[in-house]
């Protein structure tokens, strides 16, 4: 994890928006440096939706306009860090618990860019824990039924409630989050069917075919790649 690394990323990737843009602002520490980079423009005309509270009480702080998704439905560009990196493209999020909020903006918008350092890149999807979120009401029992499609998947961890130090992490939403160790997803696309059609999970950290770009963090300048 390098934070300089992430600095490159946040501010090419923020070189990348025009004035009057709608714009989608990720979540996470490596989002932040795009979102202070960002304000750092100055640009005309630009609205903001935020992925999370957190970004959005970064974003007010530093004088962006804050939109909602229910007022601007339509983002040009979307902008937000990863946990890892795969092939085509192929993500992991929600490492920050942002992921519905984040994959609800990131579906609106007409193009989206991932930012990371170059340790997020991978060749299999999986070394991070998959987080999962869950409707809290009866979280164990959905918790039961995403244990048995992991353990058709070949995962035989079960996914573990994730917890901070003040108890049981809620998300912006209310809901709770299992981290799935997968150790390697060989099957991104059947595994996101699969959990998406347990009642009780809201959304899940993978995200495919939904980013046009990555713009990857190294120690000097910034690499891109695409799908
Ligand atoms: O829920 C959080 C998000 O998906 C983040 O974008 C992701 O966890 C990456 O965060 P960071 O840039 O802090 O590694």
């Amino acid at each position: 994890m390098s934070d300089l690394q992430k600095k490159h990323a946040g501010e090419a990737a923020a070189a990348r928006v025009e004035p009057g843009m709608i714009v989608g602002l990720g979540t996470g520490s490596t989002a932040a440096w795009f979102v202070k980079a960002l304000a750092a423009r100055g640009l005309a005309d630009l609205r903001c939706v935020p992925t999370s509270e957190a970004t959005a009480d970064l974003a007010r702080e530093l004088g962006l306009t804050l939109s909602t998704l229910e007022d601007t439905p339509r983002i040009d560009l979307t902008i937000d860090g990863a946990d890892e990196v795969g092939p085509g493209l192929a993500l992991i999020k929600g490492g920050g618990a942002a992921l519905l909020r984040e994959k609800l903006v990131w579906e609106a918008s007409a193009r989206c860019i991932v930012i990371a350092d170059s340790a997020k890149v991978v060749k299999t999807l999986g070394a991070f824990p998959l987080p999962i979120e869950v409707v809290a009401f009866g979280h164990k029992t959905t918790a039961n039924r995403i244990a048995d499609v992991l353990a058709d998947h070949e995962i035989a961890m079960p996914a573990r409630l994730r917890q901070a130090e003040r108890g049981i992490v809620r998300t912006d939403g209310g809901n709770v989050i299992y981290d799935a160790r997968c150790g390697a997803i060989h099957d991104p696309v059947r595994l996101a069917d699969d959990l998406k059609l347990i009642t009780g999970v809201v959304e899940h950290g993978l995200f495919l075919d939904l980013a046009d770009e990555a713009i990857i963090g190294l120690d000097s300048g910034v690499d891109v790649l695409h799908p």
